[in-house]
């Protein structure tokens, strides 16, 4: 820790979601981190009773007082923001956004100054230090501000850099992603009971594999498809499932929903240009 402190503007699940890993990690200490939001006291109260961090309603105090600043509102809420916080950034802060279709040339314009920008697309895996993350740096950044980036992220999990063109897809594959893995969760823990499992027993063996699944394409190196044929036993059960998951179009539901979340994704980008009028 070099006694930088981090400061949120956005108080939701991804900002608590990187609060809670980045302490568990201890990037920053608790009194290093400053928290403030829209108007929700009470979420203030909260993060400030469970994290120990501080918060607090004044936006240009939390400027002043930290040298990173990591921007967790809603696209729609971004304008707005950096309108009013605009003339508190300077050249000295390095200001990472989260925030899903809002490039980095979006937020330098809004801004109006050459400010050290880094995107970065974390998930909300970030609370447990298991998040995918991918980082693109702005035109003003420096080498040691996608260091600190790394720094903070890699806290929190696994990190890589990618032309900022690729964040849409980005987004839509492990920005959403951990939704898709809990609906497969769910869909499973029903078919076990629909079998005639008891809920909680069916909801732990759902879990159980899932997770045991991750861990063996991270820890044997082997490819998904290589490790799925040694659970198909010719003649089998898992045959008789995966046929049933081809012939009803498993996979080409996952690829058309990444498709659709990457294209919001774009639209959400449109979206807030045109808010902004230009
Ligand atoms: N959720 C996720 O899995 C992921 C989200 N993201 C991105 O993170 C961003 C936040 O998402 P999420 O946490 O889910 O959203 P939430 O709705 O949970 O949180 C949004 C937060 O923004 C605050 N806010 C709104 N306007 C302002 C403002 N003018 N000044 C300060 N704070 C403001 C809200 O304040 P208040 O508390 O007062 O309502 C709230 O705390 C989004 O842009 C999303 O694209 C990125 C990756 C994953
Ligand atoms: O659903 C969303 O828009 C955000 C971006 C990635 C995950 N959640």
């Amino acid at each position: 820790m070099d006694g930088k402190k981090l400061g949120f503007f956005g108080a939701g699940s991804m900002a608590q979601a990187l609060i809670k890993g980045i302490l568990g990690a201890l990037t920053f200490p608790p009194e290093g981190i400053y928290v403030t939001n829209k108007n929700n006291e009470e979420r203030l109260r909260f993060i400030e009773k469970n994290f120990s961090v501080r918060t607090t309603r004044d936006h240009q105090a939390l400027l002043k007082e930290c040298d990173v600043i990591i921007i967790a509102v809603k696209p729609r809420d971004i304008n707005e923001l950096l309108c009013n916080i605009k003339n508190y950034i300077t050249r000295d802060h390095l200001v990472i956004s989260v925030v899903a279709g809002v490039t980095t040339s979006m937020i330098e314009k809004l801004v109006g100054k050459n400010i050290k920008v880094i995107r970065a697309m974390p998930n909300t895996s970030c609370q447990v230090k298991e998040s995918a993350t991918a980082i693109a740096t702005g035109r003003y950044a420096k080498p040691e501000d996608e260091e600190e980036a790394f720094r903070i992220f890699s806290s929190v999990g696994k990190v890589v850099k990618v032309d900022e063109q690729w964040m849409d897809a980005v987004t839509a594959l492990s920005g959403s992603g951990p939704a898709y893995v809990y609906l497969m969760i769910e869909s499973l823990t029903e078919a076990g009971v629909k079998a005639g499992l008891p809920n909680e027993i069916a909801l732990n063996l759902s879990i159980q594999t899932v997770f045991g699944a991750a861990k063996m394409v991270v820890e044997t190196g082997e490819m998904p498809e290589n490790l799925r044929k040694k659970v198909m036993s010719p003649g089998g059960t898992t045959v008789a499932a995966i046929e049933t998951l081809k012939k009803m179009g498993f996979g080409d539901s996952i690829i058309q929903a990444v498709k659709n979340a990457a294209h919001r994704s774009k639209e959400l980008m449109k979206e807030r240009e045109n808010y902004n009028g230009n």
